[in-house]
């Protein structure tokens, strides 16, 4: 028997306005800032469809102490079965999954939809960025899963030019080149080299590919990064288990923020609701422009 369950109807009524439109017949549609709309919003609103950029959705599952994993390299179960539910309803909203290297590699995760009535057609693509390729993509369960017709083949973002664009053999994929932003003056060492690709770059190529809407799933380095971009992201959506996972684990937490001088909030949510799904909580929120 599937792990996952299928949604009442008042969680996804809950979940509703903080997901991706959709097309009246269904699909999944270009991006328009469907949260912020219904907020009667109009200033300073995410750049989405006309800014070339996906629907973007933060999401992840926390520990009360701000943590995602116990340890670097360790894969932690925080959702129980109702959030781990939610999170494939969720994965089968979005075109694509995002997370970085950093996850892929430790977890070695599925990212496809497990909810009832997935096909591979309302599968998210998996777009996992690992800049210097230091993942073996063909061992990993994304290669199987997408051989078995279980998910989609994954989109690998990468610095290094002189490879290019290239598919993956034999069982679809590609690999994707994007240039890092520019190393920081006078460091030239092969290891203070910059691999950062800037995150308007990643969503608009994806956009360009015809990804509409991007849930990005982690981890501690991907989503903290995010949080503090509100103009690229439209909804986050975290679980937050009942739980402690104690010192030295991962945390999510963004950069700190100083404006004129003084330390202030580095992220905020508005237009926050949340609702229990069995023993977690989950709060929907877009970040604070
Ligand atoms: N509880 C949860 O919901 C989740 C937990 N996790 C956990 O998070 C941990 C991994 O977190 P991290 O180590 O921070 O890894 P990460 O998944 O955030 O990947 C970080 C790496 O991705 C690449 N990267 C990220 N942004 C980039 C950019 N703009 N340009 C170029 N490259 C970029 C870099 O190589 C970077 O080292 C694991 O323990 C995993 O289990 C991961 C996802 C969800
Ligand atoms: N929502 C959520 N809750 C947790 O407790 C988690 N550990 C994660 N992790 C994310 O899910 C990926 C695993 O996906 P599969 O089940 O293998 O498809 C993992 O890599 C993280 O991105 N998420």
């Amino acid at each position: 028997m599937s792990e996952v369950r299928e949604l009442s109807d008042a969680e996804k009524t809950f979940l509703e306005p903080y997901l991706p439109p959709r097309a009246a017949d269904g699909r999944k549609e270009a991006a328009t800032h469907n949260v912020r709309e219904q907020h009667g919003e109009t200033a300073e609103t995410v750049q989405t469809d006309g800014g070339g950029l996906p629907f973007v959705t933060l999401t992840y599952a926390s520990s009360l102490d701000s943590m995602i994993s116990l340890a670097p390299g360790i894969r932690t179960t925080l959702s129980g079965p109702e959030t781990k539910s939610m999170t494939h309803f969720l994965r089968m909203h979005h075109d694509a999954i995002l997370i970085g290297v950093g996850t892929a590699i430790p977890d070695n995760p599925g990212l496809n939809s497990r909810y009832l009535g997935a096909t591979l057609d309302s599968q998210p693509r998996p777009v996992v960025v690992d800049p210097k390729m230091r993942w073996d993509v063909d061992s990993s369960k994304l290669a199987q899963l997408a051989q078995e017709g279980q998910g989609k083949a994954p989109w690998l973002i990468h610095t290094r030019h002189e490879l290019g664009e290239e598919a993956l053999r034999g069982w679809g994929g590609r690999r994707v080149f994007l240039p890092s932003e520019a190393a920081p003056t006078g460091q030239t060492s092969e290891s203070a080299k910059c691999e950062t690709i800037a995150w308007s770059t990643i969503l608009k190529t994806l956009k360009r590919d015809g990804v509409d809407s991007v849930m990005v799933e982690g981890g501690a380095t991907v989503i903290s990064t995010l949080l503090s971009m509100p103009e690229l992201v439209n909804t986050v959506i975290v679980t937050i288990a009942p739980t402690w996972l104690g010192q030295g684990g991962v945390t999510v937490s963004p950069a700190p923020k100083v404006q004129a001088g003084e330390r202030v909030n580095a992220a905020k949510l508005q237009g926050t609701v949340w609702r229990q799904f069995g023993a977690d909580a989950v709060l929907c929120g877009r970040l604070q422009v």
